[in-house]
């Protein structure tokens, strides 16, 4: 199919959408190419154009969250760095100069509106294991409170290729996750999802996306602005995410940030499709890479698949790649398809010497620690 143009029953009243205008907690990302100039820096009128919407948005008793790009675009031109480098330390280096002066212009410009910000700066662990989720979850709690704005990126300097989040959007979506959002706008330099590249003549805007159906003969681009990342994949994906989990997604350009956010119909509506559901359940299914994989046996495969059991090392035959315990591996049948991926609980080295074996037979050898599964069912998704 094409774009959608229609909204169904019960979503507008007045033109206004429903989901968007009741939203009390939203969070905004907004993306490098809508706050700097192509060859990088910052501009702040349009850092100031949408703190002014956010403080609108919050004068009406919403609560905001800010994701916002930049800091690698905005650290080039003070670094001397003409374009984008390819080298992970320089693009470390340039985020690490960067982000300090994105947030000091966040900050000089939600003071005009007497409101304060406070930086946030996440891994992707931070977000999928559970003892840094709740404590990750419990900042942002008190920052809202207290009735700051949180102002996140990823944390680029820190971040090294297996770690990072890999984009802002999809960060966006899982930070939407932590804090129980209940609107995601996604804020770029196109107005809308179209039916291809935008610069291809007649090309139609999706106004609302209900379903994967709906992106069937959607022609999505990959590769963004000179300072952006991703593109339009990454965005989808993220709406993919997080209405996967229960919430809806605006896909709108900067510039209609206010319309956007006062419910007018603009850019593209990605209504919810799932329910809340773990974040790393989320994450595992939508963006993550087995680090290696644990083969099964056919009654193991039928445990994890039909039951919903946890993989116990009985029905484990073989394991493959170098990973570490909380590393994501694909589960793999005995004819080589992958049926599921899940957070492993044992480092690749450890499991040969646990294969086959019941788990009760391994904690009388080897201790409590091992009266555990290899991966528990609330960190597995069948794929
Ligand atoms: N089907 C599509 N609809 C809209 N935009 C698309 C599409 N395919 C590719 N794009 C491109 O994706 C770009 C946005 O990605 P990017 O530059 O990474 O943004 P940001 O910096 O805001 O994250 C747009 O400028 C647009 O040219
Ligand atoms: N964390 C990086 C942004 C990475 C990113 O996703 O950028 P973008 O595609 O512009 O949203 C930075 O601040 O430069």
């Amino acid at each position: 199919m094409g774009a959608s143009g229609s909204t169904g029953a019960g979503d507008v009243s007045d033109g206004l959408r429903d989901d968007v205008r009741a939203a009390r907690r939203i969070v905004v990302k907004i993306g490098s190419s809508s706050l700097t100039t192509n060859g990088g820096g910052l501009e702040p009128e349009r850092i100031a154009a949408l703190v002014d919407v956010l403080a609108e948005v919050r004068a009406r008793g919403a609560e905001v969250v800010l994701v916002s790009s930049g800091a690698i675009a905005a650290g080039l031109t003070p670094l001397g760095l003409a374009t984008r480098p390819s080298a992970l330390a320089l693009q470390q280096a340039a985020a690490s100069v960067g982000q300090g002066l994105l947030v000091h212009h966040y900050q000089q410009e939600f003071a005009r509106h007497s409101i304060l910000t406070g930086q946030v700066l996440l891994t992707v662990d931070d977000v999928i294991r559970r003892a840094s989720y709740r404590n990750a979850h419990q900042t942002f709690a008190a920052l809202l409170d207290l009735g700051a704005v949180p102002v996140v990126n990823e944390n680029d300097t820190v971040a090294t290729s297996e770690i990072r989040f890999g984009d802002n959007d999809r960060l966006a979506a899982l930070v939407a996750h932590l804090v129980h959002a209940d609107l995601l706008v996604l804020l770029s330099d196109v107005d809308a999802l179209y039916d291809g590249p935008p610069s291809r003549p007649g090309v139609r805007r999706l106004v609302d996306v209900r379903s994967d159906d709906d992106l069937a003969d959607v022609e999505i681009g990959s590769v963004g602005s000179a300072v952006g990342t991703g593109g339009m994949v990454t965005k989808v994906e993220a709406a993919r995410i997080a209405t996967g989990a229960g919430i809806p997604v605006v896909l709108t350009s900067a510039d209609n940030a206010g319309a956007a956010l006062a419910g007018a119909p603009v850019g593209t509506l990605f209504h919810a499709t799932g329910r809340r559901r773990p974040i790393r359940q989320l994450w595992l299914a939508h963006a993550t890479e087995g680090k290696g994989s644990v083969v099964l046996d056919a009654g193991a495969v039928r445990a994890v698949v039909e039951r919903g059991a946890s993989l116990l090392a009985a029905g484990v035959t073989g394991v493959k790649g170098s990973f570490v315990a909380g590393d994501p591996v694909d589960l793999v049948g005995p004819d080589g398809a992958t049926v599921a991926r899940g957070l492993v609980n044992f480092d690749a080295a450890e499991i040969p010497g646990l294969l086959g074996r019941s788990t009760g037979d391994l904690k009388e050898e080897f201790g409590d620690a091992y009266d555990r599964a290899l991966v528990h069912r609330d960190d597995l998704v069948l794929l």
